[in-house]
């Protein structure tokens, strides 16, 4: 498996033609264009209307059809390239086409997440609608893609990213959506290629609602690479 970085060849958002108006770029970061995450956000408020929408059925079948223009519209415009990798200053590796951070992803979020200065990661979140599970509470595994994530992040800022062995999850009290909420994550330890992390999304307060082990393994061909290992 190849890593792409964000370089000065490959920083250009390949999701952009360059021309609009608005367009940033990549930037080293990883994130999207200013117009791509424009059109992703668009695409969440459309996911929030249409999971919420009381509209007549007439009136469902004219705004489908006009989103199916749409839609081909962009699909004809299709990249074949992905949105590159690239680490933030403080070393949380981000892409803009992630599923849980990616600024130019309508399906992520997108949480935004921070390093404390000991190191915890830390994302304040609010979940929606869209991610109903049981009636008024969020998806079991919802909740399990955001802590497998911020795991992930606190053992990459660690020096020992991978790919997730295991993740174990307790359920400890309803998650709500529409309320503000906070998702950390702290490494534990490393053993080899295994490292360790725990975490939790909580209310404000601390109250813990999901709490999370995760196991994570830098791939043998990951650590080949990094090392010009054959
Ligand atoms: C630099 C880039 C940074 C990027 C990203 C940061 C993103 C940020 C956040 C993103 C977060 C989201 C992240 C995601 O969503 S990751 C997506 C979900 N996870 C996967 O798809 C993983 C799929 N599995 C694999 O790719 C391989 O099996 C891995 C890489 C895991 C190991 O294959 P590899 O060939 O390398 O290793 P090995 O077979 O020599 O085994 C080595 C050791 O590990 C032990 N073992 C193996 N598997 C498991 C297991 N499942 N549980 C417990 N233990 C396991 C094994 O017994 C052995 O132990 P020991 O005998 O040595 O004691």
């Amino acid at each position: 498996m190849t890593i792409e970085l964000a370089s000065a060849e490959n920083a250009e958002n390949p999701g952009s033609t360059g021309s609009a108006e608005g367009t940033t770029g990549a930037s080293a970061a990883g994130e999207g264009s200013a117009a791509l995450d424009l059109l992703a956000q668009q695409v969440r408020d459309l996911v929030d209307a249409v999971v919420l929408t009381g509209a007549p059925q007439d009136e469902i079948v004219e705004i489908t059809a006009e989103l199916a223009v749409l839609t081909d519209r962009l699909r004809a415009l299709r990249r074949t390239s992905r949105h590159p990798l690239a680490f933030d200053p403080e070393g949380v590796p981000r892409h803009a086409g992630n599923a849980v951070t990616g600024s130019a992803n309508p399906y992520a979020l997108p949480l935004v997440s921070q390093v404390t200065p000991d190191r915890t990661i830390r994302a304040e979140l609010s979940f929606r609608q869209v991610h109903e599970g049981p009636p008024t509470s969020v998806h079991g595994g919802v909740s399990a893609m955001i802590l497998d994530h911020v795991l992930g992040q606190a053992v990459a800022v660690a020096g020992g990213a991978g790919m997730t062995g295991t993740l174990t999850l307790r359920y400890v009290r309803r998650v709500p959506y529409g309320e503000p909420l906070v998702a950390t994550a702290e490494y534990v330890r490393s053993e080899g290629r295994k490292s360790w992390a725990e975490g939790r999304i909580a209310l404000p307060d601390g109250t813990p609602l999901v709490e999370a082990t995760g196991l994570f393994i830098t791939p043998r061909v990951w650590k080949e690479e990094m090392t010009g290992a054959q």
